[in-house]
């Protein structure tokens, strides 16, 4: 239904109804340029959608005209279906975009006078990455120690400032080595982008800019183009995108909305400046204040205040809302992460659960957020068993990414030395000069002599390789043999440190400069803590057993449930949303401040501000939780609670099962780790149960879910009788969760206790 319908005598008046004044002040203003700065949930984001809507109703701009720049394309995609619920059709046509996709529709269209065809190519970081890796092999600048990501990262933030390799290189101190060969790396890369005609992801903007500064007239015509340029999250700009917006705007209306004390980009140059000086920067600008909250309940927001408040250099505001004070901020102090998640979980299910009648909150206006991307394993662990469906948002899901699934691999390939799939993957991970030629003639060795590869690895004399090869692949084959007769006497968490050390699968990634490497020894550290929790929880347990959980959980996420999911993000990733309920994980020091903010400048009031971000996503319910100890790289380590929890006001929170939530567990945390304990997959695993996982439960690890049994509509019930291909006949005596997510505990004569996701097993009912 179109809102407007109701408004035929006065089209705009639907789009300030419900406004408060500053809200339909900066609705309704025309003048050159409109600052609005106001704190989260204020209806920033709101107003600049009625403001669009508004400008189009009263004729004031034609779609055509408008420019309006979001920080993600989700945010892009949200705001045009609200304009076109406002207005219809009217709203087709309008630029509404982020930086990025802005400017490669404006390149398409002018490269040529840049020298690049209009179908250029956009390279990711993937790609860059190689082009510099091959760059600093050939003028052996690995002898300064430089690797592609740590160049990577100084010409990207060249470009973000709107230097070129030109002027890198006029400023380049001559006396120092090392920055004369990045200077280097820069020309040559830039050359090779103009060559393959390319730009990177910096380039699409900063070549934007260029393009405008260069040839006057085609900034002209977009100048005449764009009446009206509106920017969500100002305060997220860097230098490049400011550049741009003011080539743009010079004759244009500007309306920039932002918020100084929600910017968290400044790792990648974003400059707070840019709303500080606005006013400034643009004379007669005129700035609206807005301070009423909609979103949030007192109680979140008097937390968020008080936070907030502890930066220094930040005018002063004070948020509040008509919402009343709400519930209280729930506070719980985890044993260890498991611990903490199991709360989580528990907590879902409650505030889920149909015994809140109205009040129930659906899965999908739930958010759970976390700092780093390596907390998320135990809560999807938690939540797989717990049957709560979720989503990663942004990120790819523990078990399929790729370092995970590189070292899995090595697992699987010594555990079943005939699993090609595992071993081919690894032949050449990390890289140890068994290319893609040599694998792919080792593979059909393999299958014109009926051999696995594996079995070729150890007859590589056959092969007619050359001598180097032939030692990369002996080698290669003597590591594997050596890791494989580790199975039966050690336990999982040893080889699998064993693979990781011996293999120099964590070696490649530790001498890497660039962050997400360091997130991937994150996620291999916490792979780590996996395995060692299996050994504790089943100290018979071994490798194929470990191997065989590992799947259930792997399968589980491949299932993605549409109806309703739980959302689970970084804390950069939630800027902008909201949620009923919001679960702020680990906030403890190291983790949120995290430990790389000790050591960079404003490094903790950006952290401060990224947790500000993160309690003001919360509607209704906000949870609070840390644990006492988490497990990093195997070893457990007692963590401190963050210092930002002492900034909220004590009574805001109300601390769960512990006086002060910082003291020693309860005995509720007893109890849970005692669950901990009893969770075994495989009682009596070491049972029947050894040796290698059947081709079956293979294949669930392989990713081939579509190839196994899918009991799609089967809910098992407590008492049920099943039959399992592998087990024989078995009894239900608990299950968990719903769908495809159910899993079910069924005790089998043969083999003891198992605990099965339904949709996936190869059992049926009897
Ligand atoms: N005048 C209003 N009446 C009712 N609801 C409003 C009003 N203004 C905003 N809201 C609602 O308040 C919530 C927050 O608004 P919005 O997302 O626009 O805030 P924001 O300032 O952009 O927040 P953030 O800083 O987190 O990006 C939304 O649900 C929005 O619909
Ligand atoms: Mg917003």
């Amino acid at each position: 239904m179109n809102e407007l319908s109701f408004f035929a005598a006065d089209a705009t008046a639907g789009l300030v109804e419900g406004l408060n004044p500053q809200q339909r002040e900066a609705v309704e203003y025309r003048g050159p340029a409109l600052l609005i700065v106001a704190g989260a949930g204020s209806g920033k984001t709101r107003v600049l959608t009625h403001r669009i809507a508004h400008l189009l109703a009263t004729k004031d701009a034609w779609p055509s005209q408008i420019l309006a720049i979001t920080f993600t394309n989700k945010a892009a995609a949200e705001m045009r279906e609200r304009v076109r619920y406002l207005l219809g059709e009217a709203a087709d046509g309008m630029w509404l975009k982020t930086f990025h996709s802005a400017c490669v529709m404006i390149l398409r269209r002018e490269s040529g006078r840049l020298g690049h065809d209009s179908n250029f190519t956009i390279y990711d970081s993937g790609d860059s990455r190689a082009i510099l890796k091959r760059l600093i092999k050939e003028l052996g600048a690995d002898i300064h120690k430089l690797t592609p990501a740590g160049v990577g990262a100084a010409i990207s933030n060249a470009k973000n400032e709107l230097a070129d390799a030109e002027s890198y290189a006029r400023n380049v101190d001559q006396n120092d080595p090392v920055a004369r060969m990045i200077s280097e790396i820069f020309s040559r890369y830039q050359y090779e982008l103009r060559k393959n005609n390319a730009f990177d992801f910096d380039d699409l903007i900063g070549e934007t800019v260029h393009l405008f500064r260069a040839f006057p007239e085609v900034l002209a015509q977009y100048q005449q183009k764009f009446k009206h340029i509106l920017v969500d999250e100002y305060q997220d700009t860097n230098h490049a995108q400011y550049a741009l917006i003011r080539e743009l705007a010079k004759t244009a209306s500007l309306t920039v909305v932002g918020d100084s004390d929600q910017s968290i980009y400044a790792f990648r140059g974003a400059d707070i400046r840019n709303i500080t000086e606005f006013e400034k920067d643009f004379p007669g600008a005129k700035t609206i204040l807005l301070e009423q909250n909609y979103r949030s309940t007192q109680n979140i927001l008097s937390a968020a205040n008080a936070v907030i408040s502890n930066n220094f250099d930040r005018p002063a505001k004070n948020l509040w809302t008509a919402a009343g004070d709400g519930d209280k901020i729930v506070g719980y102090t985890g044993y260890s992460s498991h611990d903490e998640a199991q709360f989580i979980a528990d907590e879902i299910n409650k505030l889920h659960s149909k015994s809140q009648g109205d009040d129930a909150i659906a899965f999908r206006d739930i958010a759970v957020f976390y700092r780093t991307n390596s907390q998320t394993r135990a809560l999807e662990d938690i939540f797989i068993r717990s049957g709560i469906p979720y989503r990663v948002v942004g990120g790819t899901k523990f078990y399929e990414r790729q370092e995970i699934k590189d070292a899995m691999a090595y697992l699987v390939a010594i555990a079943n030395t005939r699993d090609d799939l595992a071993t081919r993957r690894i032949l050449n991970v990390p890289k140890r000069g068994i290319g893609d030629a040599s694998e792919t003639q080792i593979a059909s060795y393999a299958e014109k002599n009926n051999l696995s590869v594996r079995q070729v690895l150890s007859h590589v004399s056959d092969l007619g390789f050359g001598p180097k090869i032939t030692g990369a692949i002996n080698q290669f084959a003597e590591l594997m043999d050596n890791l494989e007769a580790m199975i039966p006497n050690e336990n999982v968490d040893v080889i699998l440190r064993a693979v990781l050390d011996r293999t120099g699968l964590l070696e490649s990634l530790r001498n890497s400069k660039d962050p997400q490497d360091e997130a991937r020894v994150e996620n291999l550290e916490e792979l780590v803590s996996v395995a060692r929790e299996f050994q504790r929880n089943n100290p018979e347990g071994r490798l194929p057993d470990f191997l065989n959980e590992v799947a259930l959980v792997a399968a589980a996420d491949e299932l993605d449930d549409e109806s309703g999911t739980v959302s689970l993000m970084t804390l950069h990733t939630a800027k902008g949303l909201e949620y009923e309920a919001v679960f702020l994980t680990g906030i403890e020091e190291g983790l949120l401040p995290h430990r790389m903010s000790f050591i960079t400048p404003g490094g903790m009031a950006e952290e401060r501000r990224l947790f500000y971000v993160g309690i003001t996503r919360a509607r209704k319910k906000l949870h609070l939780s840390l644990a006492m100890t988490r497990t990093t790289f195997g070893e457990s380590e007692s963590a401190t609670p963050s210092r930002y929890l002492q900034e909220i006001p004590s009574d805001l929170i109300d601390w769960r099962e512990s006086g002060s939530g910082r003291g020693m567990p309860t005995t509720r945390y007893r109890a849970s780790i005692a669950d901990d304990q009893g969770y075994g997959s495989s009682e009596g695993s070491s049972g029947g149960y050894g040796g290698t996982p059947s081709t079956k439960e293979k294949k669930v690890w392989s990713g081939a879910i579509s190839s196994v049994r899918n009991n799609e509509g089967l809910q098992l019930e407590v008492g049920d009788m099943i039959e399992h291909s592998d087990f024989g006949k078995g009894k239900v005596i608990a299950t968990a969760g719903e769908g495809a997510r159910q899993t079910a505990e069924i005790h089998f004569g043969s083999v003891g206790t198992k605990r099965l996701l339904v949709k996936v097993a190869p059992i049926s009912k009897l």
